[in-house]
């Protein structure tokens, strides 16, 4: 019988359907204890989801359709489970079956440090399990711990005085100010939770948010150590411009009775989350950790949709128990290329707020703010701690207009949106062919390598510096968004295209790899030469050493360089995937859908790649409907956080 199972594996792997290493860890199970076919189909199935970034494999689901997770027809999943024979009747039977394998831990029993894990009817690689329920208790232990105790009126009034000093104004409307609530509730507990699409004032809140805890530190307040992070490079250096200018201006607001330019200048740069744990090349172990945790009394983390469950699992060890956790994302957006969705998890309640009667309460006495009766509720601990901000300042308009409607699932709204196409601020090119796109990169990438071919007649390094950062910014301001990795319409065949059509127009003179004005992403961090992945530059002449080539990456207001020779892990990036789009806009986003989703493109895919473009918006799809089913279809990932939060 495994036979026939193992050579059905193989043949899917050989055919592309199946990643190697699922059936490889099959087998490896299979070595160390039972090896009943039923048992084998389950590791397959959690090595496939793992691969697709679910934490588990839910046993209702491995009951009712496991090919519907994994987006498969009949073929090949009928000729697979037909190899396996008995198929247990539901999901009792199921979790009888696995716990009978000597493989399997049932979570709470004692342990034998088994591979697999089953806690309730999850089942889970032992490292996911332990990351998971490492998450929820950390965070509930977050949320609950120092929350201010209900009598202490003079901590409210004094947290209301520089609330009222730090929102001067009512909220536009006459509706709730969520900002204010969202610094009154982290003020509250260990952890504050705020969420909200593109410009809804995230950062600006934050920005206050550190303005009233420094406030209000008293005795600490010359001493509080702040640190700011990001799952990117990019984001980092983009959270730390807007937190900076959002004190300079509140410094100029607030006057001398608040040393913010102070607070300003000892917070330091923000730091990827990589290099704030200490990373270390070949071990996922990280210098800061429960043993060694950071200093700092306050950690804010933007971008949060980004992290993915081993990361949040490191970090919270890492932060100490008195430390402030603040995490701004956006709840909507892709979850992690790695399994978890660790922030969609967290802000399960955000939309209905689901306020207990204490926090309206407190709510009511620290900031004067009524919350509407149809958000209060008997959310748990995570929830009283989590605002979503409901109203975008920067983002409204067809692009805003457009992004609403593809994430409410309204694909007849977001048709209408696009075919209108208000002012060419979005347009649509539905039957695209591929040479519509070749044009647009045309006209998008000739201004960035129109300034290539221009360098400087002067040889002085500040003139140099200025033609560098003026590429750099060039470039930003166009990119090419794929849904997909492979074929005519990913990445990698886009890339070729367009190399070869830049040539074809003389923009550009390919000599091999490496050539003047090629962009490249970095695809594996490098602690070597300080790149990380995700990091995008462009390569310029070495001015050094004639003919030599370097890459140039953007660094905040800094720009770095590393020889090419010395760059191992790069891929050419006119086009990028939208994943690795997060943390990144460009004043004109264009958005290309394959001709065949293959069932696995969803909302929040087209929702990311909207919301990367600050003034224009293209799609181009060479079948629309792609786009219609893509915002029927909601990412749903298996994950056991959300019931663990609500034990
Ligand atoms: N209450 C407010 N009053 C006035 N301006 C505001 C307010 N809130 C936000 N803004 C402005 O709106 C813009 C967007 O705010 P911000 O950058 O904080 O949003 P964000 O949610 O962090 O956006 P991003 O998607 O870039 O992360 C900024 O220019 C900010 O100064």
């Amino acid at each position: 019988m495994n036979n026939a199972f193992f050579a059905q594996v193989d043949a899917l792997t050989e055919a592309g359907q199946l990643r190697r290493l699922s059936g490889a860890f099959a087998r490896f199970i299979a070595s160390v204890g039972d090896s009943s076919p039923q048992l084998m189909i389950a590791c397959v199935l959690l090595s496939e989801l793992e691969g697709r970034g679910h934490s588990c494999l839910m046993l209702d689901e491995l009951n009712a359709d496991p090919a519907a997770l994994l987006g498969w027809s009949d073929d090949p999943w009928g000729d697979l489970r037909a190899t396996v024979g008995d198929w247990p009747q539901n999901t009792s039977a199921w979790r009888e079956l696995l716990l009978d394998c000597a493989q399997v831990w049932a979570a709470h029993s004692t342990d034998h440090n088994q591979p697999l894990v089953l806690d309730g009817e999850r089942l889970y690689l032992r490292r996911y399990w332990r990351d998971e329920t490492h998450v929820a208790s950390a965070v509930r232990g977050r949320a609950l711990g120092g929350v201010l105790p209900l009598d202490a009126e003079a901590q409210t009034e004094d947290i209301r005085r520089w609330l009222d000093i730090l929102f001067p104004h009512a909220a536009r409307g006459g509706g709730v100010d969520w900002q204010k609530v969202a610094c009154a509730v982290a003020m509250r507990g260990k952890l504050g939770i705020i969420t909200g699409g593109p410009g809804t004032g995230k950062t600006y809140t934050v920005a206050r948010l550190l303005a009233l805890l420094f406030a209000t530190a008293g005795d600490q307040q010359s001493g509080l150590r702040v640190a700011l992070a990001a799952p990117t490079g990019k984001a980092a250096a983009r959270l730390k411009q807007s937190i900076d200018s959002a004190l300079d201006e509140l410094a100029v607001k607030v006057g001398d009775e608040l040393p913010l330019r102070e607070l300003a200048a000892r917070m330091g740069a923000a730091r990827t989350l990589h290099s704030l744990l200490g990373a270390r090349p070949d071990t996922r172990a990280f210098q800061y950790n429960a043993g060694n945790q950071l200093d700092v009394d306050v950690l804010i983390v933007d971008e949060a949709s980004m992290i993915h469950l081993e990361m949040m699992s490191a970090l919270l060890a890492a932060l100490p128990d008195t430390a402030t956790l603040i995490l701004l994302g956006d709840k909507d957006q892709l979850a992690s290329v790695e399994a978890g969705a660790v922030l969609g998890d967290l802000c399960h309640n955000a939309e209905q707020g689901e306020y207990q009667p204490e926090t309206l309460l407190y709510v009511q006495a620290s900031t004067g703010q009524q919350i509407p009766d149809h958000y209060a509720g008997h959310g748990g601990p995570i929830a009283q701690q989590t605002v979503m901000l409901r109203e975008s300042r920067r983002f409204g308009g067809p692009i805003g207009a457009l992004a609403q409607a593809v994430n409410a699932g309204d694909a007849a709204a977001a048709v209408r949106v696009l075919r209108e196409g208000q002012d060419g601020k979005v347009a649509w090119t539905d039957l695209a062919q591929v040479q519509d796109l070749l044009q647009l990169a045309l006209d998008g990438y000739r201004q960035y390598l129109q300034l290539v071919k221009n360098p400087p007649v002067e040889s002085d390094e500040e003139a140099r510096l200025t033609w560098v950062k003026s590429v750099l910014k060039a470039f930003e301001s166009f990119r090419i968004l794929c849904a997909v990795r492979e074929g005519e319409w990913g990445v990698s065949g886009l890339n070729e295209a367009i190399e070869q059509r830049l040539q074809a127009a003389a923009l550009l003179k390919r000599s091999g790899e490496w050539y003047i004005g090629r962009p490249v992403m970095v695809t594996r961090n490098d602690y070597a030469t300080g790149v990380f992945n995700g990091d995008i530059g462009l390569t310029l002449p070495d001015p050094a050493r004639a003919g030599a080539l370097r890459v140039y990456f953007s660094e905040g207001d800094t720009v770095r360089s590393v020889l090419v020779t010395r760059l191992r892990n790069v891929e050419t990036a006119f086009a990028m995937t939208v994943h690795k789009s997060q943390g990144s806009e460009f004043s004109h986003t264009a958005m290309v859908l394959p001709k065949d989703g293959g069932g696995m493109l969803a909302r929040e895919l087209i929702y990311t790649g909207i919301t990367r473009a600050r003034e224009h918006f293209t799609l181009l799809t060479p079948n629309g409907q792609v786009l219609l089913d893509a915002i029927g279809q909601r990412t749903q990932r298996a994950s056991g956080l959300r019931t663990l939060l609500m034990r």
